[in-house]
C-alpha cells in the first residue's frame, strides 16, 4: 500500500502482489473492430470518416476505426431496444446475479484490461490497476442495490393506498470523456443496467478500445444480447445518438462547452441529462495541517492521470506562515516523480493523451510565465531515454509560483500536471477566493482544526470536497459536481435516482365519489 493512502484507489493493496510485467509498449496493433452491437463486435453499418488510436507512450498510430454514422446509431438503438424489454422484466435479483458475474469478471481480467487502458491512454499501471478495481467494485456495488430497489406504500383515507415504482427510462446513451475510459464506462452503465435499463456507449475517440472489454463481459456474464452496446465515434456520432427519438437519457462526461451543447440537444426531446463536467478546483492549506499530509495531499490533488482529472485540486491555497516549507517540499517530491513507459511497474507519470493536447498544456504555461507567473520545477516537454518513448507525449509537471487569482493558469482548466500555489493570509478570504469560479466540482480542505475544516467545507460551492485527503473515490460517495461543473450524481445510491422514474399508483378501495 501507498504511505497514508488507506483506502485510496481502492484496490491498491492487491496491486503489490502484481507479478512484474514486463513492458509491451510498442509492439500493440488493434485488429479487432471496436463498435458492440447486438452481442457481438462489429464494423459499423456506415460511417462518416476514419479517427486514428494513438499509442501516447511512443507517439505510434495503431490502428483506426470508422466513426459510426446515423444507420448505426439506428441499429445499435434498435439493438437496446430489443434488449430492454427482456431485461427490464427482470427482477433485481436476477439483474443482481448477472451484474455480480460481470465484477468477477472484470476482477479476474484486471491486469489485461489495466493494461490495455495504459496503452491506448498513456496513465500509470500502477493507476490503470486502480481504475479497473473502482470498475469492478462499482459493478459490484450496483448489483448489490440492483435487488432492494423498491418504491413507498402510502396510506390514504377509507383504506385506500397508493405506492410508488422505481421503473427504468429505457435506452440511456453514456457518453465518456478519454481520462478514465473504462471507468467512466462503469460509472455509467453499472447503475443503468441495475435499474433495468439499457445502454449505448460512446467512449471519446482517443481512447475507443477499453470499453470494448467491458461490453463483452456483460455479455459473457449474460446480460440480454444488445443490452450494452458500443458506438465509436466523435462529435457527429454523439449528436446522432443524442438526437435519437427512443433515447431516453444522456449521462455525460466531457468538457463544460461540449456539456453545453448535450443539454440544448436534450432539451429538444426532454430527456434528462447527466452532465459531468470540468473544473478549476480549489484545495485550502492551513498553517495547522500536518505538512506532510498536504503535501502528498497536493500531488495526489494534481497528478494522477499526468493532471489529466476533472476534481483536480489546481488552484492550492496555501497559508502565509507556511508557505515557504509547503512550497519547498512540493517541489522536490514532484522533481522525484518518475515518468517513463507507463507499463513499467515503477513508473508513476506517463505520456498525456496525444501531442495537440501537450501542446496545449505547454502554452498555458508559457502564458502563466508571459502573466508574472514563476516555473518552480517542470513544465517542459520530456524526452525518456529509451528510444521507442521518444516521440511519445511527455512532459514535466510543473509547479507555478507567484500566481495570482486573475491569471489564465489560474481562472481555466489546463487538464495537465500544472499546480498553482496561491498564498492566503485568512479563512474568510482563502474561501471567498477558492469558490470564486464558475466552476464546481472539487475542493479540499487540510488542517487540524476540526471545526474549521466542517466549516470551510460547508462553505465551499463544489460538489465533492475532501477534508484532509483528496482524489480518493470510493464507489459508495456520490460524486458530481455544483456551477458549470454540471449536476446530477454518479456513484453512490444517488445514482440510482438518474436512472430510474417513479411511477405513483392510487388504488381506490371505496366507490368513487364523483362530482359530477
Ligand atoms: N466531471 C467528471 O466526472 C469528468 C470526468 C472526466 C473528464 N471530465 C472533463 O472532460 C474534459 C476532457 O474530456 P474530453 O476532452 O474528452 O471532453 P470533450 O467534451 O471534448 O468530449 C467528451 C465526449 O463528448 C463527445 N462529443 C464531443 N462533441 C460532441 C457533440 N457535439 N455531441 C455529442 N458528443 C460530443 C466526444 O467525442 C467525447 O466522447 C475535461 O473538461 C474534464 O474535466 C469530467
Ligand atoms: C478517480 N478520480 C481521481 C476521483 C477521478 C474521477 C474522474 C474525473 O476525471
Amino acid at each position: 500500500m501507498l504511505p497514508g493512502s488507506k483506502s485510496l484507489l481502492p484496490g491498491l493493496p492487491r496491486l503489490f502482489g502484481f507479478a512484474a510485467m514486463s513492458s509491451v509498449t510498442g509492439t500493440y496493433e488493434l485488429q479487432e473492430p471496436l463498435n458492440y452491437r447486438g452481442g457481438t463486435r462489429v464494423q459499423p453499418a456506415d460511417g462518416n470518416h476514419f479517427e486514428e488510436v494513438y499509442e501516447p507512450a511512443t507517439g505510434r498510430v495503431i490502428g483506426k476505426f470508422l466513426c459510426s454514422g446515423e444507420k448505426e446509431v439506428n441499429l445499435a438503438v434498435q439493438s437496446a431496444q430489443a434488449a430492454f424489454k427482456i431485461w427490464s422484466q427482470k427482477s433485481g435479483m436476477e439483474r443482481s446475479t448477472i451484474l455480480l458475474e460481470a465484477a468477477r469478471i472484470i476482477r479476474e481480467r484486471r491486469e489485461e484490461i489495466a493494461k490495455m487502458e495504459t496503452i491506448n491512454n498513456g496513465k500509470s499501471l500502477l493507476e490503470a490497476l486502480a481504475d479497473i478495481d473502482v470498475s469492478w467494485q462499482c459493478v459490484q456495488y450496483y448489483a448489490g442495490l440492483a435487488g432492494s430497489l423498491a418504491g413507498q406504500h402510502i396510506q390514504l383515507p377509507g383504506g385506500s393506498f397508493a405506492y410508488t415504482r422505481r421503473e427504468p427510462l429505457g435506452v440511456c446513451v453514456g457518453i465518456g470523456a478519454w481520462n478514465y475510459p473504462f471507468q467512466i464506462a462503469c460509472w455509467k452503465s453499472a447503475p443503468a443496467l441495475a435499474c433495468g435499463n439499457a445502454m449505448i456507449f460512446k467512449p471519446s475517440p482517443f481512447t475507443p478500445i477499453s470499453v470494448v472489454l467491458l461490453a463483452e463481459i456483460y455479455s459473457e456474464a449474460g446480460v440480454p444480447k444488445g443490452l450494452f452496446n458500443v458506438t465509436q465515434g466523435g462529435a457527429a456520432t454523439g449528436q446522432f445518438l443524442c438526437h435519437h427519438p427512443n433515447v431516453a437519457k444522456v449521462s455525460f462526461t466531457g468538457s463544460v462547452p461540449t456539456g453545453i451543447k448535450i443539454m440544448e440537444m436534450a432539451a429538444k426531446g426532454i430527456k434528462p441529462v447527466t452532465l459531468e463536467l470540468g473544473g478549476k478546483s480549489p484545495l485550502i492549506i492551513f498553517s495547522d495541517c500536518v505538512l506532510e499530509n498536504a503535501v502528498k495531499g497536493a500531488l495526489m490533488a494534481n497528478f494522477l492521470t499526468q493532471g489529466e482529472v476533472c476534481c483536480n485540486g489546481t488552484r492550492v491555497f496555501v497559508q502565509r506562515e507556511i508557505l515557504s516549507a509547503f512550497t519547498k517540499a512540493v517541489v522536490q517530491q514532484t522533481q522525484n516523480i518518475k515518468i517513463g513507459d507507463p507499463l513499467l511497474e515503477d513508473t508513476r507519470m506517463g505520456p498525456l493523451i496525444n501531442r495537440p493536447h501537450l501542446e496545449k498544456v505547454l502554452s498555458f504555461i508559457k502564458q502563466a510565465k508571459e502573466q508574472g507567473a514563476e516555473v518552480l520545477c517542470g513544465g517542459e516537454p520530456y524526452v525518456p531515454d529509451d528510444p521507442k518513448l521518444q516521440n511519445g507525449f511527455y512532459m514535466s509537471p510543473c509547479i507555478l509560483g507567484n500566481c495570482e487569482d486573475n491569471m489564465t493558469c489560474v481562472k481555466e482548466e489546463i487538464f495537465g500536471p500544472v499546480m498553482s500555489i496561491l498564498p492566503f493570509d485568512s479563512e474568510e478570504e482563502a474561501l471567498e477566493r477558492a469558490n470564486s469560479t464558475r466552476f464546481g466540482l472539487a475542493g479540499g480542505v487540510f488542517t487540524r482544526d476540526i471545526q474549521r475544516a466542517h466549516r470551510v467545507v460547508a462553505g465551499l460551492q463544489a460538489g465533492m470536497c475532501f477534508i484532509n485527503n483528496y482524489n480518493i473515490s470510493p464507489v459508495e460517495l456520490p460524486f458530481g459536481g455544483y456551477k458549470m461543473s454540471g449536476f446530477g450524481r454518479e456513484n453512490g445510491e444517488a445514482a440510482i435516482g438518474y436512472y430510474s422514474q417513479l411511477k405513483t399508483v392510487c388504488v381506490e378501495m371505496g366507490d368513487v365519489e364523483s362530482v359530477f
